[in-house]
This record gives C-alpha cells, sequence and structure tokens, in this order.
C-alpha cells in the first residue's frame, strides 16, 4: 500500500514538474540566456553559499559570460539580471516599473509597507509626503549635526592613538562609522539624540545581526518553507530577538520626539504672541526633521502607529547603513592609494587651510577632487549592489526578450559599475574617470549608485554632503594606511548591502602640521 501511495505521489510530482516545465512562463525566461541548469534545483547548487563567492558568481562571473544579460533559476523561482546601461535606463527612468520584487518581501517584518518597499498609489503618497524633508535648499540645516558627529568620530579614532594599548595598531573603523553614521541620522532625520557613539548601542548590533541572518533565510531552503517552521529553528528565534530589539528601538525614537513636540508646543502657547513674532523675524527658516513631518501628517491623513514606525525603521535603515558602507570603503580606497589620498588632502588644503574649521556648504561645493573619489568608490562598491522590480503583466524589452509577469527582474549595480565596455580597466580605482573631461559621453545610466528614476535614493544629496563632512574633517586630521600584504585585498561580500567580508583594519596617524 504505502509503495502505490509512494509511486502515485512520484508520479504526481513527475506530471506537474513536466506541466511546469513546458509553461509559458518558464518557456519565455529560458529564452534568455543564462548558465544550464538542472532539474528541481535550477542553478542554485552552482551558486556558493557564502556571500563573496555568491557575488562573484551572480555579479561578476555570469554577467560577463551572458554580456550583461541573463537568467537564472533559484528552485522554481526564475530571476533575470540586469547590467547594460541601456536596458537599466528602460527600467529606471519609467513609470511603469516602480514596484518591487518578491525578494522585498524579506524586508516585510522589519520595515513594513515603508518607502522603499511600498508600491503604487501608497508609494507615490509617501514619496510626496517625505520629498519636502530632504529637500536640497534644506540641506544646509544638516551641517551643523554632519560637523558634530564627525568630530565625535575624530575624537573617538583620537582617543583610540592616545591609549597605550593601541598607539600604531590597527583599528578596524567599520564600527565607528556606523556609529556616526547612525547618531546623525537619528539627530537629523528624526531630531533625537541617541549618543551612539559614546555608549554601546544595542540597535546597531541587532540590525547587524538581523541583516545576517535574514540574508541567509532567504537563500536558505527555508524560504520556501511556511516561516511558522523556520521560527522553530535556533536561527528563527534568533531572527525574532533581534527583530524586536529594533523594533523596541525605533518605537522608543517616536515616543520620544512624540514628547518633546508635545514640549515644544507647550514652550510655545506658554510665550505671548509678540515675543513669539520677534523671535520668528530673526530665526532662519527651519527645517522640519523628516519624523516631525510624519507626526504632523499623522493628524491629518489616515496614517498609523505602525505607518510611522514603518517609516522609521525605514530610513534608520536605509540612512545609516548604507552611507556607513559607502565610508568604510572610500577609507579603504584612500588607504589602499596614498597619492590619492594626499591630492584629496591637497585640495582640503586649498579649501581650508590649516584650520579645522567646521565644514559648510560651500566648502563641500568646493571639493571637486573629494567628490571624484566618493564617486569612484561607490562605483567600485556601491553600498546597494543590486535592486528588484516585479511587473504584473508581461513585457517586452527593446532587446526583444519577453519578461513575463511575475518574474522578478534585478538592476545590477555593482555588474554595471564594473562592466569593462564602459569603465575601462574596471577593477582599477581611479577618481579621475568622474572629472568632466573624461566623464563626458559615457552612458548617463553607466553608474547608478543611488538608483535613477522615479523610485531613486531621496536621500542622495543629504547622504553625499554628509559624506564630504565625514571625510573632509576625517582626512584633515589622520593619514589612513592599510596592510595589504598582512591581510590581502580587503573582499566584498553582499547581503544586502555591500560590506566588507571580513573587518576593515586601517592604521590612523594623526597628522602633524608644520
Ligand atoms: C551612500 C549612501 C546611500 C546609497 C548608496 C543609497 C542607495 C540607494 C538605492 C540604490 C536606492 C534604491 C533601492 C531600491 O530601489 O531598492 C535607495 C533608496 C532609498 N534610500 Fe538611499 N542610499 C544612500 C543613503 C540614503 C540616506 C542617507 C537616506 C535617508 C536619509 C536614504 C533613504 C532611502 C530611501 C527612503 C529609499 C527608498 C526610496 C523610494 O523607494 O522611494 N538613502 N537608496
Amino acid at each position: 500500500m504505502f509503495l502505490v501511495i509512494f509511486g502515485l505521489a512520484v508520479t504526481f510530482a513527475f506530471f506537474f514538474y513536466l506541466k511546469w516545465e513546458n509553461s509559458s512562463y518558464v518557456r519565455t525566461i529560458d529564452l534568455i540566456p543564462g548558465p544550464p541548469k538542472l532539474p528541481l534545483f535550477g542553478n542554485a547548487l552552482s551558486i556558493p553559499l557564502d556571500t563573496h563567492g555568491w557575488l562573484q558568481k551572480v555579479s561578476v562571473e555570469w554577467p560577463k559570460k551572458y554580456d550583461h544579460f541573463y537568467r537564472g533559476w533559484f528552485g522554481f523561482k526564475g530571476y533575470i539580471d540586469i547590467s547594460c546601461p541601456l536596458l537599466v535606463e528602460e527600467i529606471l527612468s519609467s513609470q511603469k516599473f516602480i514596484d518591487k520584487g518578491s525578494d522585498y518581501d524579506m524586508l516585510m517584518p522589519w520595515l513594513g509597507e515603508g518607502l522603499l518597499t511600498a508600491s503604487g498609489n501608497k508609494w507615490r503618497k509617501r514619496r510626496r509626503l517625505l520629498t519636502p524633508a530632504f529637500h536640497f535648499q534644506i540641506l544646509d540645516n544638516f551641517f551643523d549635526t554632519f560637523n558634530k558627529s564627525a568630530n565625535i568620530l575624530c575624537q573617538q579614532l583620537g582617543a583610540s592613538q592616545s591609549d597605550d594599548s593601541l598607539i600604531g595598531k590597527e583599528i578596524d573603523v567599520f564600527p565607528y562609522l556606523k556609529r556616526c553614521t547612525l547618531d546623525i541620522i537619528c539627530e537629523a532625520a528624526m531630531g533625537i539624540q541617541v549618543n551612539a557613539q559614546q555608549q554601546d548601542s544595542e540597535y546597531l548590533y541587532a540590525v547587524q545581526r538581523f541583516s545576517t541572518v535574514l540574508f541567509e533565510y532567504f537563500v536558505s531552503i527555508w524560504s520556501l518553507l511556511p516561516r511558522w517552521m523556520y521560527f522553530m529553528t535556533k536561527k528563527g528565534k534568533e531572527y525574532q530577538k533581534y527583530l524586536k530589539i529594533i523594533h523596541d528601538f525605533t518605537s522608543k525614537v517616536i515616543r520620544d520626539r512624540k514628547k518633546e513636540m508635545e514640549l515644544e508646543e507647550a514652550a510655545k502657547e506658554s510665550k505671548d504672541e509678540q515675543e513669539a513674532a520677534r523671535e520668528s523675524e530673526f530665526e532662519p527658516r527651519k527645517r522640519r526633521a523628516f519624523l516631525d513631518l510624519m507626526l504632523i501628517a499623522a493628524k491629518e491623513v489616515n496614517l498609523t502607529d505602525t505607518d510611522i514606525r514603518n517609516e522609521v525603521d525605514t530610513f534608520m535603515f536605509e540612512g545609516h547603513d548604507t552611507t556607513a558602507c559607502a565610508a568604510v570603503w572610500f577609507l579603504y580606497c584612500m588607504a589602499t592609494h596614498p597619492d590619492r589620498q594626499e591630492l584629496v588632502r591637497k585640495e582640503l588644503d586649498d579649501v581650508f587651510g590649516d584650520s579645522q574649521r567646521p565644514c559648510t556648504i560651500e566648502d563641500a561645493t568646493k571639493l571637486k577632487y573629494l567628490e571624484c573619489c566618493i564617486k569612484e568608490t561607490l562605483r567600485l562598491y556601491p553600498s546597494v549592489p543590486h535592486i528588484k522590480r516585479l511587473n504584473t503583466e508581461d513585457f517586452v524589452l527593446s532587446n526583444g526578450y519577453k519578461i513575463p509577469a511575475g518574474a522578478s527582474y534585478s538592476i545590477h549595480i555593482y555588474a554595471l559599475h564594473r562592466n569593462d565596455q564602459l569603465f575601462p580597466d574596471p577593477l582599477a580605482f581611479n577618481p579621475e574617470r568622474f572629472q568632466l573631461d573624461q566623464s563626458a559621453g559615457r552612458h548617463a545610466f553607466a553608474f547608478v549608485p543611488f538608483s535613477a528614476g522615479p523610485r531613486n535614493c531621496i536621500g542622495q544629496r543629504f547622504a553625499m554632503y554628509e559624506e564630504k563632512v565625514i571625510f573632509s574633517t576625517l582626512l584633515r586630521r589622520f593619514r589612513f594606511t592599510y596592510d595589504t600584504a598582512k591581510h590581502g585585498p580587503a573582499l566584498p561580500c553582499a547581503d544586502m548591502l555591500l560590506k566588507p567580508h571580513h573587518e576593515m583594519p586601517l592604521k590612523i596617524t594623526p597628522l602633524v602640521r608644520d
């Protein structure tokens, strides 16, 4: 009896598989060039499990082999990988392709339907609501915060150099940078001071561990099974523990800001009207922190506490981890290219002389070579290595291939930026390629670290200024070096963001001015 049932089950599964294999969905995707697939597994067995190996396979080897347009199968899940600028432009610049792929579902328990993950009209309304909080006309309001946090970062790194046990030793700079960018996003966007640089942050550790656990879950067999089964495992319990720490932290940020706003309102009401009018006449136009906008909007439009928390989680994650990744790779590129580091320092000397005064928006605009170095870093090490889209209808690309409804496709920023037809000698760190004479004529969608089109990064100008302030402060005080002979080249690995595979040990030498 058992054998009969087993035989029927196998026959049924076999027919189901044949039917699936011959469906128009599978046949359409299989018309796209790609690595040979195995029954049931697709290409899953050719993809290394470690995050660096994974990146090499899907972002370097296959894009090169299939001319920057290929398909792959992860079991029954098909995906199309795009890294040629014409197709990247076609997708990113269109209003039709704004919905994210099912891969973002893994972020849902954390970010809910925040700006990054929301679709359709919900996304449009949120984007309209939040855009003023990062408008370029109010960006100079953030400079005090950038400078203050950059100075604390210098003190922390400097203190490590006056600690006898650490003098002349290498320091893993990544945790310092994460704490600094967390302080900045909390104060600039949330109007709240968390002092992550001065005290241990449980939130930061939880974000770090949660990102790793989430990525491991996503590329494992567990992601194909009901989630309650995963939650019974040790890793599943870790997932829930860190998620709770993250949500508790962001809920506290919201509660604290609400309380502060109530106090500010009460203080305003207690001032007599004439005094208030006099003050507002002399006060510069103040920006509204992003969180304040949300809290005010909550009263006018229908925003629940969960909606607000989803946005806060989105901005906390997008606003600090992305910039910290960009910063750690920038320091690595500087440390491994001392000649370029000196050129940046020369530009800093031209703008600041030997002063350690704060960097203003006017200074930042003058730092053109620094900007080239930041861009070249983002080319080689884009914080967000790939982004995904999903369509509910079939569509045909300009290269004639059809993407069937429901298939996930990704824009592979990492592979695009290392495409040797766009960037000759693509692995070389060469900031000069972003100088005007060398970048003229390059395809507008060859370099998209902040994505592009309607769904681009809302915080890109904020991030560029933030980086300029941090680096101009750091490089006026310290020289950075990396011991390649000892550590080998630093390897990137991608979970959701592009991070160093291991630590980033840099030697930091305080500069002595004559
Ligand atoms: C170097 C730093 C940064 C990089 C490289 C970066 C990159 C990106 C990229 C590639 C996307 C598109 C993601 C996708 O389509 O899946 C994105 C979206 C987004 N970024 Fe950034 N980002 C950075 C900093 C920031 C900062 C500082 C903030 C907040 C102040 C921010 C907030 C966001 C948000 C909210 C979205 C979603 C926008 C939408 O879908 O409408 N990012 N970012």
